[in-house]
């Protein structure tokens, strides 16, 4: 096996997380599963030639034994049975602090999407959850605000978000190949502190992004499999909540939780990625596939509504949980109106995900969780989930799942220049170091962004035609491009720029957003 080869500029206390064995251990995982990885971004690859050739997608003939079957993974450990109310966010230690300190059930730990992969950040964010997990987390702003654990008693629990199975650490090398990203993420965080939470009760808990198959969430089980037997820690010690967010996940979630049955906890509608896939998968399948604005796209659109739905009967059947999605309203403690709007939309999303019988729901800030706190208090009325709520009623075709066309909103302008703003302006907070941000107070994150500039690149492609009359064209994007960087006043720079444009207008659609953009951090030597 090949030692790792670090290749990246001094964070202070990096010896404390990249340690000998912690590195050898990494090693170890990419030795053994990289290749397998590889093997599975191939087959995405053809699966996606498959679906611009026919146009569409449906349930595996393959797997229809395991949807059939009567099954269920294993007991969700006590520690993760009420999970009314989960905040998001970036594991800077003054957000984790405030997210700690939030009053939510979980705190999904977020080293992807919201996260810019600096190397600063990569092991920022490792430091950060390892100090978490002993007590010993703290920060005193420049200020000299100092911010400290209230309450360790009354944590949420952590559940981290490793990388996507496509994203490469490049400050990592073995055999000078770089590492996967998930694997340098994940086995970081478990090698230091799975038996540190073990020891207080708790378990090593993940979310896992992206995943496109089933296939996807069997490498996964594999690598937790591994894992505890190297560290001795008991199988099954690992308990992951897969996000379902491409469109071709969505005809596997039964699959998916049979492949980590002994180490699922349960599944979340990842709306904002979703919608990303969808665009992605069938961004040249013809006009009746192009969605209206991103922002009139609701989750009472009749595919995602399908969607929704089928996640929390799928997960109830099989005795995992159902975990709501991010509505992108963010709160304001300086402006009352903007404060009041989003938590009247909060309330109207996670009301709408309460009654459909989802466990518990998401939220992007902490002014957010007494507002979904509230709304599902009133529906677990004394219990601490609805996994009794088995939804028999729910009967989801394929047609339903890609019932793109019956999404009902305008094509507009405004829509057009909102996606090419946000984009730009995202993409240069995120090469700025901040993967999260806050713009015309929605949040802004890598899946949001990838809406945007999916949406230009579909809309020109498939000429559509917006209210104005006019029809969307390379030109007209560029022109508009010129425009909305001119009115935002050197407050986006020219490689965000760039990016967003080679983004949104490459005839050869990029994958992700995030891999175009992480070559220039590269560049600038981050
Ligand atoms: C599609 C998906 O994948 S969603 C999941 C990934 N995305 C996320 O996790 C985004 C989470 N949210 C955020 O990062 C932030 O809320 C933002 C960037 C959108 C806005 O942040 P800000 O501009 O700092 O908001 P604001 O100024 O209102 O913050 C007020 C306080 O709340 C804190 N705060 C805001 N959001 C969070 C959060 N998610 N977690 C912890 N603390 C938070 C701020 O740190 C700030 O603390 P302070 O008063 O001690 O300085
Ligand atoms: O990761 C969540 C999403 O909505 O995308």
């Amino acid at each position: 096996m090949d030692r790792l080869e670090i290749s990246a500029p001094p964070v202070p206390r990096s010896e404390e997380v990249l340690t000998p064995e912690a590195l050898a251990f990494v090693a170890d995982l990419d030795a053994r599963f990289h290749d397998r990885r590889d093997e599975l971004l191939a087959a995405r690859r053809e699966r996606r030639a498959e679906t611009a050739r026919t146009g569409t997608l449906d349930f595996l003939p393959g797997t229809a034994d395991v949807r059939a079957g009567d099954w269920t993974v294993a007991a969700v450990p006590a520690d993760l049975r009420d999970r009314r109310v989960e905040i998001t966010g970036p594991t800077d230690p003054k957000m984790a602090i405030n997210a700690l300190n939030s009053g939510a059930r979980v705190w999904l730990a977020d080293l992807e999407d919201a996260n810019t992969p600096h190397w600063r950040n990569v092991v920022g964010g490792q430091l950060t959850l390892r100090d978490a997990v002993r007590g010993q987390l703290s920060f005193t702003s420049p200020e000299g605000k100092h911010y400290a654990v209230a309450d360790p008693a009354r944590t949420p629990v952590v559940l981290p978000r490793p990388r996507g199975w496509h994203f490469d650490e490049a400050h990592l090398a073995a055999g000078g190949r770089p590492v996967v990203a998930a694997l340098v993420d994940f086995g970081l965080h478990f090698f230091h502190n799975a038996r540190e939470l073990l020891a207080g009760g708790s378990g090593p808990y993940y979310y896992l992004p992206k995943l496109e198959s089933h296939l996807e969430a069997r490498l996964w089980n594999d690598v937790f499999t591994h894992a505890e037997a190297a560290l001795g820690v008991p199988h099954g010690s690992v308990r992951a909540t897969v996000l379902i967010e491409t469109i071709t996940a969505a005809f596997e979630m039964d699959e998916i939780l049979f492949e980590l049955r002994e180490h699922a906890a349960g599944l979340n509608a990842g709306r904002w990625d979703y919608l990303f896939s969808i665009i992605k998968n069938f961004r040249d399948a013809g006009p009746a596939f192009t969605l209206p604005d991103r922002n009139a796209v609701t989750m009472a659109a009749p595919m995602m509504k399908a969607y929704s739905d089928l996640l929390v009967r799928t997960c109830h059947r099989r005795g995992a949980f159902a975990i709501g999605g991010m509505a992108a309203f963010i709160p304001s403690r300086r402006d009352p109106e903007v404060n009041e709007r989003a938590f009247a939309k909060v309330r109207e999303d996670k009301t709408r995900e309460a009654s459909a019988g989802f466990d518990g729901s998401w939220v992007a800030h902490p002014d957010l969780v007494p507002v979904c706190a509230e709304v599902f208090d009133g529906v677990l009325a004394g219990r601490d989930n609805q996994l009794d709520v088995l939804r028999d009623d729910v009967a989801v075709s394929a047609a339903d799942l890609l019932a793109i066309d019956r999404t009902p909103g305008e094509r507009t302008e405004q829509g057009l220049r909102g996606n090419v703003r946000i984009g730009m302006q995202y993409l240069h907070a995120w090469l700025s170091g901040n993967g999260a941000a806050g713009i015309d107070n929605l949040m802004e994150d890598a899946a949001t962004a990838e809406i945007s500039r999916s949406q230009v690149w579909q809309w020109v492609h498939n000429g559509v035609r917006l209210d104005t009359g006019e029809v969307v064209t390379h030109d007209l994007v560029e022109r508009i491009v010129a425009e909305e960087h001119t009115a935002l006043d050197g407050t986006v720079d020219d490689d965000a720029r760039r990016l967003f444009v080679e983004c949104a207008l490459d005839e050869d659609y990029p994958d992700f957003l995030t891999l175009q953009a992480y070559d220039v951090l590269l560049a600038r030597g981050d």
